[in-house]
Formats: C-alpha cells, structure tokens, sequence
C-alpha cells in the first residue's frame, strides 16, 4: 500500500518539516518583507504614488501570511483569479475533504510538500494583487549574490570545459566516460546550493568544484551514472548509423547560481562531445524556493557569463548563447513546476507537459524538492524500488541527480539507511549526501 504524506506533525517535533514550517519559512517570508521595504524608494520612483500603494499593500498581505503560518491558521483560498488559481483551490478542497472539515487543513496539520508549495504561491499572490510591482522578483538579490560569490569555482568550471573542448577530437571512449562521470558529478553537487534550506542566507559555491569530487564520492548512496551513460552512448549508436535520432535530453531545472552554471556547463560538454544532439531545459513560472530557476535568471545567468572578463567564461557563455540561438539549447516553463502536485499526478493533470517529456531520451530531475515530488514526498521505506516510489510516472529514461534535503530516500540496500541513522541522525537534511538514481521503463 501507498504510505502516507509527510506531514509536520506526525511523528516527532521536531521533525525536519516541523523545524521547517515553525523556523525557516517565516524567516523567508521576514527577509520576503524586508526586501519590499528596502526598495520602496526604487518602487515610488519608478511608479510614483502608485508603487507606494503597491508596496504598503504587498507588505500588509504577506504580513497577515506570515501570522497565518505561524498561529497555524487554516489553509485558505487564493483570490488573484490566475490560471493556476482554481487548480489551487481545488486542490485545498480535495484535502478539506479528505481531513473531514473546513479548517482542519492548516499550517502545521497539512502535507509539508503542499504548504510549503502553498507559501510560496501566496507570496507571488501579494505580488500579482499590486501592479505595478506584480513581477518584482522578491529572491532577485539573494540569486544574483550567490552567483557573484560563486565567480571563482564558475572560472574553474569554466576553464577545465574548454580545455576538455580543446582536445575533444583525440578524446578515447574512456577518457570520454571519466570526463562525463566528473562532469555530472559537479552538477550533482552544485545542488547544494540552495538557498531555501539556508533561508536565503549565503549558500555559495566555495571550494573547487573539481578537485573535491573524490571526496565526495562515498558520500553518493545510490550511484547509477553507468547506466546514465549507458543510456546516452545507446541513444547516440543509432544516429551514427545515418538515422538523425541522436540524444534530446531534458533538464528540470532547480537552483540560479552556481548549480545552474554546472547544469550549463554538463549541457555544453554532451553536445560538444556529441553525446546529445538538443537540450530542454525547465524552468519555474515564477519565482519559487528561494532560489529556483526562472526565465529571466536563465537568460542572465548566460549574459552574465559572456559578459564575464574571464576569456573561457565568456567563451564558454557565448557559445551558451549561441546554442540557444541555433536551437540546439531551448529553455521551457510550465505552470505544473510551481504546483504542490506529485509528478505521478502528471499525466492526468498536466497531460501537454508528460506527453513534451515523452519526446525526450533522457530527463534529469535536479534537487531535493523534484525528488520530493519524484516520490510523492511519502514514508516509503528505504529500500522500496525507485520505480515504486514513482507511482506509474515514466514519461522517459528519467534520473534524479539530488542531494538530500528532505525526509524521504527509496532505493537504498537493506540496512543501508538504518546503518546512516545510527551514524548521523540528520543523514536525509544535512546536504551532505546525495543520490544519482535512474530508472527506465525501457528496462522493464
Ligand atoms: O533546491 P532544492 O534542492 O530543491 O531544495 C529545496 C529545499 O527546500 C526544502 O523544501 C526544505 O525547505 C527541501 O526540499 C529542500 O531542503
Ligand atoms: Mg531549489
């Protein structure tokens, strides 16, 4: 049987959603507050009295929100009539529904998947009830910081990428794979930089993200990069015997900053080496946990990079653009990421999106939220399938590439997970460890 949602207050307090839904979210949503009113002067210049009004209204909303959570008020309605919005409701129904009455869905007595998601709907909401500031990106400075604090390892990336193009030609099968495996391992840990988990605190890219990488190999607990591999070389076989199916992969995308640098930068390595023909890249609608990848990030993140005065970084950057312009790279964003709903509901609810990944080869999933939803964000046992968990949603070849951030791994070997809570109680939120998990429904 299925087991249930994570909730906040199910097992023990605190829980790591508990902690999350009492401590990190208002803190988020203060910091939320505190950017507004530090640019008031920047609102009322740009939209006189209007931008004043637009202001004070945004801050008194996301006031009330932030004294909602944490009286643990019911869960209620949106009210700004987007095209999201019934989908949002219904789904608040559906669980008044399933918990008996009205106001028995509240902040700590929820899903933790569905008020976290919630929250940040209703922060966007405050925004979208006061142009002129409705596209005001309220994480804008915090992205833009941790990439800037992130310049040194983004030179070191950038620099190992174009000496491996430099050389690409002479390059063997195997000198292929060892680069592809360190490539992808860099953007497997470049999901440690989120900055929801740090509630919007510094969570930059410090140290070389090429030479710690052995290091961090024992601390990968499911590792299924051969079969990744496997999956691309397999895909490629077939173009090299004249049909034009080589590669397409797809990227769901998660964090700006550096972890979107090291997404760009194992992008660029399987299309130059020739691995993968395109590349689809998802992002968020809107702005989302902090620090989540939207369209405008996506396009300044690859400006930012041309304009770099570093030459391999802008050299790097300016064939980031012109793949984009070519074709070869397109960027996508679909209402369905910034929704609470498991990806096993897809399919049903967001029918356009399953059937645009059941045109790809490959789906890597980035992150810990993804993984959540990947899973359903549930009590699965440790050593439940991947397939199991993943509850019929197989639209392709897919693999999760996370670090563990949240209360749920499938996957692992008997004891394994035991043998991790004995050592460290906090193994599945400290972002210490990570998963490169896959699965095909090809294979079954
Ligand atoms: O950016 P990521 O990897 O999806 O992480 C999001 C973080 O936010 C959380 O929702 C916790 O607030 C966890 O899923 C994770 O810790
Ligand atoms: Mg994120």
């Amino acid at each position: 049987s299925v087991p249930t949602l994570l909730s906040i207050k199910f097992e023990f307090e605190p829980s790591f959603a508990y902690l999350t839904v009492k401590d990190r979210l208002p803190t988020i949503l203060t910091r939320v507050i505190d950017t507004i009113h530090r640019n008031k002067n920047k609102f009322s210049e740009e939209y006189g009295e209007e931008g004043i009004e637009a202001e004070k209204q945004t801050i008194s909303l996301l006031s009330k929100l932030r004294n909602e959570l944490q009286t643990d008020k019911p869960v209620v309605t949106l009210t700004d009539g987007l095209p999201d919005t019934e989908t949002w409701n219904k789904y608040l129904e559906r669980h008044q529904r399933m918990q008996g009455d009205q106001d028995s869905v509240s902040w700590f007595k929820s899903p933790w998947l569905y008020v976290e998601c919630y929250m940040y709907r209703r922060i966007q909401e405050a925004l979208w009830l006061n142009p002129p500031i409705s596209d005001y990106d309220v994480f804008n400075e915090g992205k833009t910081q941790s990439f800037f604090e992130s310049q040194q390892a983004v030179r070191i990336l950038c620099t190992y990428l174009e000496s491996i193009n430099k050389e690409m030609e002479k390059l063997s099968k195997n000198q292929l794979f060892e680069y592809f495996n360190k490539l992808l391992q860099v953007s497997l840990w470049g999901n440690k930089c989120d900055l929801s988990i740090s509630a919007g605190q510094d969570n930059s890219q410090k140290i070389s993200p090429i030479d710690g990488l052995s290091s961090l190999q024992p601390f990968i607990l499911v590792d299924d990069s051969n079969v990744v591999w496997s999956t691309l070389t397999g895909s490629q076989r077939q173009g090299r015997s004249g049909e034009t199916t080589v590669c397409r992969l797809d990227i769901v995308l998660d964090n700006a900053g550096f972890e979107l640098v090291t997404d760009l930068v194992f992008a660029d390595f399987l299309v130059s080496s020739g691995l993968v023909r395109e590349v689809h890249f998802h992002g968020k609608s809107f702005p989302w946990f902090v620090s989540d990848v939207t369209v405008n990030d996506f396009q300044w993140i690859i400006q930012q990079t041309m304009a770099a005065n570093h030459r391999l970084t802008s050299k790097s950057g300016a064939r980031w653009h012109s793949y984009l312009k070519e074709g070869v790279w397109s960027y996508h964003d679909h209402p369905f990421w910034t929704l609470p709903h498991e990806f096993c509901d897809m399919a049903a609810d967001a029918p356009d999106l399953y059937a645009t990944l059941q045109g790809s080869d490959l789906v890597l999933f980035k992150g810990d939220l993804n993984y959540r939803k990947l899973t359903g964000d549930r009590y699965w046992d440790h050593t439940v399938a991947f397939r199991t968990a993943l509850r019929g949603f197989e639209p392709a070849p897919l693999c999760s590439l996370r670090t563990l951030k949240g209360n749920v791994q499938v996957g692992l070997r008997p004891g394994q997970g035991e043998e991790l809570s004995s050592q460290e109680p906090d193994w599945m939120t400290s972002s210490k460890y990570a998963v490169i998990q896959f699965y095909s429904p090809k294979a079954e």
